[in-house]
């Protein structure tokens, strides 16, 4: 079976600075991968090097069997970008958002057919957006931009979706259902790999999970890489299931 992201001895670095140290990763299709790892330990830069936006100086990235780069330009891999990236005061509705990820299957004047509509629509009424499509994305809340990123994976049409901290920035109702709306994609066989400093949402959503530390420092189940020594080196913080408020740093 080919792998859905496979990722041999990357090493990247920006100038001086050594962002990835010899990481290797596999995940298989229908797995939801958990990469976790403090601030600046190296998540977004695997990120952009498994999208083929940053080349390492050594190592390869196979997605779905090609580069990463190829993967991206066929729509098979969709990327949901930590939202404080993004510039909200730009004048967009949440279905031009969605729509934005038919983009590659039109043509260049970018006018949608009925496949592309329906695709968006799809994707609005999997993340339950429909009622909002027609609103500002930057009058949506945390929870609710996020989705609408993932519409846009959708409707583009990607087997393997790349999330940047998801949780991030919301609130606990939308974590359940962000969670909830993951692990169902995950079901219909789409492959996963999320990032996140937020080690309590790990155990709930992950099938396994990699402990990122600009090299790979823990892989396995999400039990195995957030056993309290290991949490312990890496975030300086104790793990336990009676104190939630420890998880996380
Ligand atoms: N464009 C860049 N130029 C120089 N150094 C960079 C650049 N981008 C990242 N770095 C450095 O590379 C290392 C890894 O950064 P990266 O953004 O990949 O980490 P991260 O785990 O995603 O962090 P965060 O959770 O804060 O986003 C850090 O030391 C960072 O300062």
């Amino acid at each position: 079976m080919t792998s859905a992201i496979e990722v041999v001895d990357a090493t990247v670095h920006y100038g001086d600075v050594l962002a990835l140290d010899g990481v290797s990763l596999t995940v298989e299709p229908g797995r939801i991968c958990g990469l976790l790892g403090t601030n600046g330990s190296g998540k977004s830069t695997l990120f952009k090097t498994v999208l083929g936006l940053t080349r390492p100086d050594r190592g390869r990235v196979r997605l779905l069997g090609m580069d990463g780069a190829s993967a991206r330009r066929k729509g098979l891999v969709g990327y949901v970008p930590q939202t404080e990236q993004v510039d909200w005061d730009f004048p967009l509705s949440v279905h031009d958002v969605v729509m934005m990820g038919r983009y590659g299957h039109m043509g260049i004047r970018r006018r949608p057919r009925p496949a592309d509509r329906d695709a968006v629509a799809q994707a609005l009424a999997r993340t339950d957006l429909t009622d909002l499509a027609r609103r500002r994305i930057g009058a949506l809340s945390g929870g609710q931009r996020k989705r609408a990123f993932v519409a846009r994976a959708l409707a583009q049409g990607a087997d393997v979706l790349l999330l940047d901290e998801p949780f991030a920035g919301v609130d606990k109702r939308s974590e359940a259902t962000i969670t909830d709306l993951l692990r169902r994609l995950r079901d219909e066989g789409r492959t996963l790999l999320v990032s996140t400093h937020d080690l309590a949402q790990v155990p709930g959503l992950c099938d396994e999970a990699v402990l990122l530390q600009r090299r790979v420092i823990a892989r396995g189940t999400p039990a195995e890489v957030l056993h309290p020594e290991i949490v312990m080196e890496a975030f300086g913080v104790h793990v336990g299931e009676e104190s939630g408020s420890t998880w996380t740093r």
